[in-house]
């Protein structure tokens, strides 16, 4: 498994992950989320329900640059309810990588997407090598892939800036599927999207 990218632009510790932080919790949709969960903040539903690609619409908030930070590439087990969605036996192993994606040396965004063996074929196969290139400039490229609706994930008992709400979704080709898990950092939510900076 490759390990972290150094990059010393973006100084955040390797551990900075919440897919497994106790105090995430997800719900089949934003509605949900905001009928039984705690009450989310205004910009919440701009960011968890954006259409397109995220990466696009983080560069459009950007003053200087956009940056693509590997936290891990590598084969892994899926957590169970990754597996439960994309439908993988229990002990099968996926390509998982994790990035962050950053805006002007700060990290928005920690997104976590899982490939199962499937997918990583054909041309495909270049889904292992993305490093530094935003997995959606491949995703949005040709139409091939569609995309599933958005779960919404509330984390609660996390501090400040870090991620605090999240969303997932599967994207799908054809019988090929992947797992994306976006999570959104304080400092993105706490801004409104037209004035956004940093
Ligand atoms: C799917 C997209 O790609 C983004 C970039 C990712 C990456 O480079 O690993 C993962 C998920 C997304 O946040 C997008 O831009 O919408």
């Amino acid at each position: 498994m490759r390990s972290r990218d150094s990059d010393p632009d973006v100084p955040v510790p390797v551990s900075d992950r919440v897919t497994a932080r106790p105090g995430l919790r997800w719900y089949p949709s934003v509605a949900a989320a905001r009928l039984a969960g705690p009450p989310l903040p205004r910009e919440a539903t701009f960011w968890l329900t954006l259409e397109g690609s995220l990466t696009r619409a983080l560069r459009q908030r950007c003053r200087e640059r956009f940056a693509v930070h590997i936290i891990t590439e590598g084969f892994q087990t899926p957590a169970r309810d990754e597996r439960r969605r994309l439908d993988l036996p229990e002990r099968q192993v996926a390509w998982v990588r994790e990035v962050q994606l950053c805006g002007d040396g700060r990290p928005w965004v920690l997104a976590r997407t899982v490939f199962p063996l499937s997918t990583l074929n054909g041309p495909e196969r270049r889904l292992r090598h993305l490093g530094r290139q935003p997995l959606g400039a491949f995703l949005f490229r040709d139409g091939r892939w569609q995309r599933d609706p958005f779960e919404a994930g509330v984390i609660q008992g996390t501090p400040r800036h870090d991620p605090r709400l999240a969303r997932r979704s599967c994207f799908r080709a054809g019988e090929e599927r992947i797992l994306v898990s976006e999570f959104f950092y304080g400092r993105l939510l706490d801004h409104h999207h037209e004035r956004f900076n940093p």
